[in-house]
């Protein structure tokens, strides 16, 4: 999938740009705080109608004015497709694909895939459960429409049982919903479970190869998916793994009443990464974790190729920057298909690597 130019208007720092795209490499430069994140941020959000630094959607709407507009030309499937985001600061975000509205976010997977890849994932491995859990979600949300509506879905509910739990002392007559909201949250739950061993199991086909040659044929990676104690299989159907968790649930019911908090459910998964039969957070050095970090975003680009036969597009902010030459060249080795945004502060001369074309971002304008 190809995105061939997109225009912006009033997004971040951009009043309004218009840039075609070449389909090799793109390589973005210019001093910081220009606009090269913004850029990236405004193509990622065509695809998964979120951004991975922004809470809010009106975070990307450029200060002082009340609506953004992002719109992409893109290439996908053997067909053209017109995408569209219209930001409102006080209203619902509207997205569109060849002028049709969509119902969900989901719909734009289905036609952009991107892969974006920031100085902070390469802390993926070292960080708490909730980035592991993000990236995962991030993946399969692209790759499953079903998934991303049983997340948004998980998430309302978990949202609401939280306050149940929390009020439910002073008022008590909130916790007769506490069972139904048990049951909706376990029945979406083992959905998410489902889908996500599924996926961790692709990634443990995937990453150790890359992991491998990555460190030269000396480190074996593993991958396991670690959630809720009483699921017995969780790459079984979601009715299986259901009664688990109401188990799950009803052992922790007690506690989860005396801590007010939700304690029960895949909202404390984790992937647990072993580096030579170690557990990699506690034991690997900063370099292993950083190749380990690079092996599993690279698997997950490697994953949506065999998904759906094109390469996603990969978003490369400012990570080159952040490694040393030798996992440098063996990131840019790894890519020499599909199409790439590389942001950086000098033209590093990237754009010689294969076809490409250079831009110089300045105080959110093309130079
Ligand atoms: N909603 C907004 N409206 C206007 N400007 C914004 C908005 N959000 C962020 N900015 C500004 O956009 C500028 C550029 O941000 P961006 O993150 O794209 O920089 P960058 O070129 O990637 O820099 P660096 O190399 O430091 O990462 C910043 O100065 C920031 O203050």
């Amino acid at each position: 999938m190809i995105v061939r130019s997109i225009s912006l208007d009033f997004f971040r720092n951009y009043l309004h740009l218009e840039a075609g795209f070449h389909p090799g490499v793109n390589v973005i430069y210019g001093e910081n705080a220009q606009g090269k994140t913004n850029l990236l941020e405004a193509v990622a959000y065509l695809s998964t109608a979120s951004s991975h630094r922004a809470r809010y959607d009106r975070e990307l709407i450029q200060f002082g004015v009340d609506h953004a507009f992002v719109q992409a030309q893109v290439s996908a499937r053997q067909r053209d497709f017109t995408l569209e985001a219209r930001l409102s600061r006080g209203g619902r975000r509207q997205l569109f694909s060849n002028g049709v509205r969509l119902k969900s976010a989901g719909e734009l997977a289905g036609v952009l895939n991107t892969v974006l890849f920031c100085p902070e994932d390469l802390y993926l491995i070292r960080e708490g459960a909730l980035v592991r859990r993000r990236f995962l979600d991030g993946c399969i949300s692209q790759l499953r429409p079903r998934y991303a509506e049983a997340l948004a879905e998980y998430r309302r509910l978990y949202e609401h049982k939280t306050r149940i739990l929390r009020d439910g002392t002073e008022k008590p007559s909130l916790l007769d919903a506490l069972d139904e909201f048990n049951l909706r949250m376990a029945q979406t739950g083992a959905v998410l479970i489902h889908y996500r061993a599924h996926f961790v199991k692709r990634l443990r086909e995937v990453t150790p190869a890359i992991h491998l040659d990555f460190s030269g044929g000396r480190e074996r990676l593993e991958l396991h998916y670690e959630t809720v104690k009483t699921v017995t299989d969780p790459e079984a159907a979601p009715r299986e793994i259901l009664p688990q968790l109401l188990e799950h649930q009803e052992r922790h019911r007690q506690a989860e009443l005396e801590s007010r908090q939700c304690l029960s459910g895949p909202h404390k998964d984790d992937l647990d990464v072993e580096i030579d039969g170690k557990s990699a957070k506690t034991f690997a050095s900063q370099g292993q974790t950083r190749t380990a970090a690079l092996s599993l975003k690279l698997a997950c680009r490697e994953i949506f190729f065999q998904e759906t036969g094109e390469w996603p597009v990969l978003l490369l902010d400012d990570v080159l920057s952040e490694l040393d030459p030798r996992r440098q060249a063996f990131v840019l080795g790894r890519i020499t298909s599909g199409q790439v945004f590389i942001t950086c502060c000098e033209d590093m001369g990237l754009g010689r690597l294969r076809e490409g074309k250079t831009f110089h971002i300045h105080a959110g304008t093309l130079v």
